[in-house]
């Protein structure tokens, strides 16, 4: 295992836990807003050789840093499956055997952020099929086969499928010791519990977790809002000083009802919302072209933003934008392709966070999806094999669709401008 590395000169003494003081997080006895970054595959590229590639880790965190971003939205638990594009090795070999190597991953990537002062997300699930999540679990659950998206092209059936999760005990029993083979680790490098770091700022129940389909998802409902109070109650029993959110992607992952997602989001169990934004894949904007639609793209993206953190003022906590991304432009996965559209988009997204914040609404963060740099795919398809090296685009998109490279200058530069403006506000 390799030495861990000094602090990098001039790294701020750790700071202390993220709370919720109304609709705002505070740190340190002053306000904590932040811009920070989607980097699911952290705990990966913090694993030794052989799956990870802590240089490159080390190097990209400082980029990072340097950049402003001080919070990373990271991948906590996978489950091994069939799926033909999911991410392996997985956290989960199968029900209560965890890899090691890959926990060690997540503790060698949480001592390096908390080095450089950052703050972790930590989603402990998934709705989708890229990292196993909550079907492998019905799977393991049922005996039942597995239906692959990605073979049958029929989504709607798999979040339908995903969705059973909520309510079969013997899913559940697994997923929770999965919560507790992660929240109760001691770090084996820092020796500091899990539960004891301040670098955890939050514990999300899963990535995008959606009641089910926009026609099925309704008849979940009653079983995805107990499963939220529930499990949220069980983290907070396991991890009382962090903080606990449901990694929702708001209206468009509450069967489009912005009520549901406020329903869903009122057990005080669950300290702050979240709300995703995903213009092409919603169809404001195309993948294909994004500069076609941007300017009508973006006023819904912008409405949808206003009425969320409008909803979380109404409900009295704090939400995160955990989630955005455009396209590069022509919709190419290309690294020296064009960002123009993109740019113009993140310009837009920021300008309308820093707004808000100045205005002192309810609106805490955001974290862009995602984090690819130095990450390249030498494959014609763009889709990522075992063994590739990692970009923000999980296995089951092309390596490039919506990753930011380190080498995409423009669009780095507008996060750090918007992380300036951030760490200007007051405090
Ligand atoms: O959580 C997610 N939201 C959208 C991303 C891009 O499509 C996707 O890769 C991921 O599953």
């Amino acid at each position: 295992m390799d030495a861990v590395a000094a602090a990098p000169a001039g790294a701020k003494p750790q700071s202390g836990f993220v709370t919720v003081q109304g609709t705002h997080f505070m740190l340190d006895g002053r306000q904590y807003r932040y811009a920070g970054a989607n980097f699911w595959y952290g705990a990966y590229l913090a694993a030794a050789d052989g799956i990870g590639d802590r240089a490159r880790l080390r190097a990209e965190l400082d980029q990072l840093k340097a950049a402003g971003i001080d919070n990373l939205r990271v991948l906590a638990m996978s489950e091994a499956s069939g799926f033909k594009r999911a991410v392996r090795p997985a956290f989960m070999a199968a029900p209560g055997q965890y890899d090691e190597s890959l926990l060690q991953g997540l503790d060698y990537l949480l001592v390096e952020m908390g080095k450089r002062d950052m703050k972790a997300v930590l989603y402990l699930n998934n709705f989708w099929q890229w990292s196993g999540g909550m079907s492998q679990y019905v799977a393991w659950a049922t005996g039942e086969p597995l239906s692959d998206p990605d073979a049958s092209g029929d989504w709607n059936g798999f979040m339908q499928h995903s969705a059973r999760f909520y309510a079969l005990p013997k899913a559940q029993a697994i997923y929770r010791d999965a919560i507790r083979s992660v929240i109760g680790r001691t770090n084996g490098i820092s020796g500091v519990a899990y539960a004891d770091d301040p670098t955890v700022m939050s514990w999300q129940l899963a990535n995008e977790p959606r009641p089910g389909s926009q026609d099925g998802g309704r008849a979940n409902i009653a079983a995805y809002d107990n499963w939220i109070d529930e499990t949220a109650g069980y983290i907070h029993r396991l991890a009382p000083k962090q903080l606990v959110s449901t990694g929702s992607e708001g209206a468009m992952g509450s069967i489009g009802d912005l009520d549901l997602f406020l329903q869903a989001h009122k057990s005080p169990n669950v300290d702050y919302l979240t709300f995703h934004l995903w213009p092409s894949n919603w169809s404001w904007i195309d993948h294909k072209d994004p500069a076609a639609r941007l300017e009508s793209g973006l006023k819904s993206s912008l409405d949808y933003i206003d009425r969320h953190i409008d909803a979380a003022g109404r409900l009295g906590k704090p939400i995160v934008l955990s989630e955005f991304g455009l396209n590069r432009d022509g919709g190419s996965y290309d690294p020296g392709s064009g960002t123009i559209a993109r740019d113009r988009f993140y310009r837009a997204i920021y300008q309308r966070l820093l707004q808000r914040m100045q205005a002192g609404d309810a609106i805490a963060g955001s974290n862009f999806w995602a984090w690819g740099g130095r990450g390249r795919s030498a494959n014609a398809d763009f889709m990522w094999k075992a063994g590739d090296p990692f970009t923000g685009d999980p296995p089951q998109e092309a390596q490039g669709l919506f990753s930011v490279f380190d080498s995409d200058a423009s669009t780095l530069g507008i996060v750090a401008d918007h992380a300036k403006a951030v760490h200007a506000l007051p405090r």
